[in-house]
């Protein structure tokens, strides 16, 4: 019979309900609950963008056809996929649960971030194996980055050649590509996170893919802490390559996200507009992966590519 593994699809979470947000802020805060203005600017936001985000109907898509996908594309490994999310349940630690409950004894775990870093994709994996340790049981074998996965970047090359063929010549050639990712605390430069170095690689091979020579690495959706974090952000770097470089058209991909959730829908699709309407520029933002069939198929090799 086919050899049977847990398939361990991680991602951040998002309310369910109204009633969820001040306990989901809280955990991302890492327990420290958030100021009565901090909630309801967070609150403000989502009513921005229609209510509740769509980010988990997404996640549970993507992570569903996944396991589809991977079930369908070979026939030695039966997988079977379980859910765990950052902050709000079912929780990374759920999903051990329920897979050690199950019978599960060996998976394979893989982030919905494509970029490794210390602050995300590394405390996805460490909660995940502390969880199994503490069980017994399974033994995960973690995905720890995937943003240099062929077909991923070819996702995003066809974006953007797209996105440049249906601009007049006179907007493509005042053009430029901002590839962004979530912020971080400037505080892992001094421990060498590869983030941003891979944030980096991921904008050159897009850009040399689409034949873009004008791009540019911005960060987004910054935390509201005391330290600093990882700069430009990608609004003051529309500003700044305006006034320096009079660009006139900016085409945002934010590919360290994979869905349509409020760090695209607000952060980029408002407001960065609002920047860009200020000065006068054409604002392009190509659609998010989401669980589009060639972004399920980069992620599935990228699976069959760590357990082989
Ligand atoms: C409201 C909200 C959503 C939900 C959007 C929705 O409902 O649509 C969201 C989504 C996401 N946030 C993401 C990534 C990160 N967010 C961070 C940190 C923070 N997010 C915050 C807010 C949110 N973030 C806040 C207030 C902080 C600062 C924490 C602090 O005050 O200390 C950090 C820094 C490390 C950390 O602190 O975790 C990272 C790497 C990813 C990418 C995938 C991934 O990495 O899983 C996604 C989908």
């Amino acid at each position: 019979s086919k050899k049977k593994m847990g398939l361990l699809v991680m991602a951040y979470g998002t309310p369910y309900k109204e009633e969820d947000l001040e306990r989901y802020y809280t955990h991302i805060r890492h327990g420290r609950a958030p100021s009565s203005e901090l909630l309801e600017d967070l609150r403000g936001r989502y009513e921005a963008i229609g209510g509740i985000s769509p980010l988990a109907k997404i996640t549970l898509e993507q992570a569903k056809s996944l396991e589809e996908h991977l079930n369908d594309m070979q026939d030695e490994i039966e997988f079977k996929m379980y859910l765990g999310l950052k902050h709000i349940e079912p929780f990374v630690e759920d999903a051990v649960e329920q897979m050690h409950r199950d019978g599960i004894e060996e998976a394979v775990s893989i982030v919905l971030a494509p970029h490794f870093s210390t602050f995300s994709v590394k405390s996805y994996n460490g909660r995940a194996k502390e969880a199994a340790e503490k069980l017994g049981g399974p033994i995960i074998t973690s995905v720890e980055s995937w943003y240099d996965e062929p077909k991923f970047i070819q996702y995003w090359v066809d974006r953007v050649k797209e996105t440049y063929a249906g601009m007049s010549s006179e907007e493509r050639e005042s053009a430029v590509l901002i590839v962004s990712a979530h912020s971080l605390p400037q505080r892992i430069l001094q421990s060498g996170d590869p983030y941003p170095k891979q944030l980096e690689d991921t904008a050159r091979m897009i850009a040399d893919g689409a034949g873009v020579k004008e791009y540019a690495v911005g960060w987004q959706s910054e935390g509201n802490t005391p330290d600093p974090w990882l700069g430009p952000d990608v609004q003051d770097l529309t500003r700044d390559l305006h006034e320096e470089k009079g660009y006139k058209t900016f085409v945002y991909t934010p590919v360290g996200f994979v869905s349509d959730h409020l760090e695209v829908l607000y952060d980029n699709d408002y407001e960065c507009k609002v920047v860009t309407d200020e000065i006068g520029a054409a604002y392009y933002r190509p659609e998010m992966p989401n669980s589009k069939p060639e972004f399920i198929d980069a992620l599935a090799d990228v699976v069959l590519k760590h357990i082989q």
